[in-house]
């Protein structure tokens, strides 16, 4: 209620706009009565069949002059309501990316799209109450003051008692939501294993287990149906007793000097006007209400943040430091690495080997500070950026998909500079330059990598980790790209490496096969002077 009132007051102007339109609707409402009691006193039971009429006439007049208004009032609930949908897919997206799950795509789609609609319903529903309310009850002042006196107390009875229900049906109803998504997962569970429950004989057991949030969920239900029954008692209260009061003190108000034309308008207001409003406000609130409540709650909910894995400075003079690092993917797999030590000196180029499988990519995640270790220790420099096989290459300018990793964008020169250095210019040429829209679904694997390679090598890491990132270009393409890092200033590399002559070039080899791991020096470096390596 809190943000939904937040976010109203931060469009004041599409709030003026549907004020000003819906009060054209009150304008109806109360020209509905008013007219037909005119057409009566003042027409028809005076004789003057003319004048009666002329006043009908002037209540249809009204009714196509709101009709109008109405088509108005639907552009501004859209100005209001579409903002709100395209945050909720901003936040629905950003939190898809953050924490990937299986209920992303109908968060994306359905609950997004349910919000939107129930939104828009409630905005309506309140606003036409509230200015049928205002038409009716000025109508009912204006006709006759003494009728508010007969109106007035159970309308107002009957939205306290509404009022009073919506907090305690929309808790129950979300308890009933929650016993029902409990009893989906209970019964879920059981059909999975409904073969083995019949061989293990343990039908019983089973139904025992259910019964629990089976009972639950009849509990809420019946709670809601209790609740359900005092708002249908609330609407019967400030909808159908004011008519039925109406008529009973019917005497005593003619004898009030009321006319029988402002008695039939009064009744005009009740049965037209405030009771549909009423009732479509309590259905609205109701039903919509609940659910508005129920979807924002989810979509709004913050997913569960995995505890950041913490990579430790490595001692000098090294990138990165492991010691006795074991990890598993589960608590009963198989180790894919055990007791890992590898020390790399800072500016070193290491290459990782090894069969399918054996645990390169693995190993990479865990310097990236992606995985945590089982065991033993992981450090490494913080700056460190990753580029995976797939290279991720989004809809947006060339530019921006280079340089989305830089805390502060590189001018041009430098990104095409870069570009030129990993062997990407021609691409970027060809794509459009720097402003052109990259098509992910257009470019090759190949160029994908081409431009991830470049986001890599402008991103400030001091510490390049590139698992598989070249794989799909030729093999003079990954020498010229694996020779732009090994260039670039205080740059350790690290590069999964399947081709031999990848591995040739390192100043490093670590070669991974099943658990055992083992670091040689290549014969043919000389590229670069080490440090003293920890052979
Ligand atoms: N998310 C995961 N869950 C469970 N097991 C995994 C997961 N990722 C990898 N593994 C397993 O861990 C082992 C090492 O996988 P990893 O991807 O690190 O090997 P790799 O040497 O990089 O292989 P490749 O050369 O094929 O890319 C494999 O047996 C793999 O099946």
């Amino acid at each position: 209620m809190r943000s939904a009132t937040r976010y109203l007051a931060a469009h004041p102007r599409d709030l003026t706009l549907l004020t000003l339109w819906s009060l054209l609707e009150a304008g109806q409402t109360w020209l509905l009565g008013y007219a037909l009691a005119r057409a009566l006193d003042d027409g028809f039971l005076a004789g003057v069949n003319g004048a009666g009429l002329g006043w009908l006439a002037v209540a249809a007049g009204a009714v196509a002059v709101a009709a109008y208004g109405t088509g108005r009032v639907y552009r501004c609930v859209a100005a209001l309501v579409e903002p709100a949908r395209d945050a909720l897919v901003r936040r629905v997206v950003r939190r898809a990316l953050d924490a990937p799950d299986d209920a992303a795509v109908s968060r994306l789609t359905h609950q997004v799209e349910i919000a939107r609609d129930t939104l828009a319903g409630l905005i309506l529903v309140l606003r036409s109450f509230v200015f049928t309310a205002i038409g009716a009850l000025v109508g009912l002042f204006v006709l006759a003051p003494q009728l508010l006196l007969v109106v007035a107390p159970p309308l107002l009875a009957g939205l306290i008692l509404f009022a009073a229900t919506l907090r305690p049906l929309a808790h129950r109803q979300e308890r009933f939501l929650a016993a029902d998504e409990a009893v989906a997962g209970e019964l879920g569970r059981a059909v999975g294993g409904l073969r083995d429950i019949r061989a293990a004989g343990a039908e019983h057991r089973v139904a025992a287990a259910a019964a629990a949030p089976v009972n639950a969920e009849r509990a809420a239900a019946e709670s809601v149906a209790r609740w359900a029954g005092v708002r249908v008692l609330s609407v019967s209260v400030g909808g159908r007793l004011p008519i039925l009061l109406l008529l009973i003190t019917a005497p005593w108000l003619l004898r009030q000097g009321v006319t029988p034309g402002a008695l039939a308008g009064a009744l005009v207001y009740l049965t037209q006007s405030l009771l549909p409003a009423l009732q479509s406000l309590m259905e609205g609130l109701g039903t919509t209400g609940s659910r508005l409540f129920v979807v924002l709650r989810r979509l709004l909910a913050e997913p569960a943040a995995p505890p950041p894995v913490r990579v430790a400075a490595p001692p000098d003079p090294y990138a990165i430091s492991l010691s006795q690092v074991t990890f598993a993917y589960g608590p009963h797999a198989e180790p894919v690495l055990k007791g890992l030590d590898l020390d790399v000196p800072a500016g070193t180029h290491l290459a990782i080997t090894g069969p399918s499988g054996s645990g390169k990519s693995t190993l990479t995640a865990l310097i990236a500070g992606l995985l945590a270790p089982g065991g033993g220790e992981v450090r490494a420099v913080a700056d460190r950026v990753l580029v995976p096989q797939e290279a991720y290459v989004f809809s947006g300018t060339v530019r921006e998909n280079l340089t989305y990793l830089c805390p502060r964008p590189p001018g041009d020169a430098e990104t095409l500079a870069a570009a030129e250095r990993i062997g990407a210019a021609e691409l970027t040429d060809r794509i459009g330059g720097l402003d052109a829209t990259a098509d992910p679904a257009a470019l090759s694997g190949g160029e994908r990598q081409l431009l991830a390679l470049v986001r890599a090598y402008l991103a400030p890491g001091r510490l390049v980790l590139l698992d598989e990132a070249a794989s799909e270009l030729d093999p003079a393409a990954e020498l010229r790209a694996e020779r732009a890092f090994r260039r670039r200033p205080d740059t350790t590399l690290v590069v999964v490496a399947h081709r031999a002559g990848a591995a040739a070039r390192a100043d490093l080899v670590l070669e991974l096969d099943g658990s055992e791991a083992e670091l040689t020096r290549p014969r043919s470096t000389g590229h670069r002077s080490d440090p003293a390596l920890p052979l």
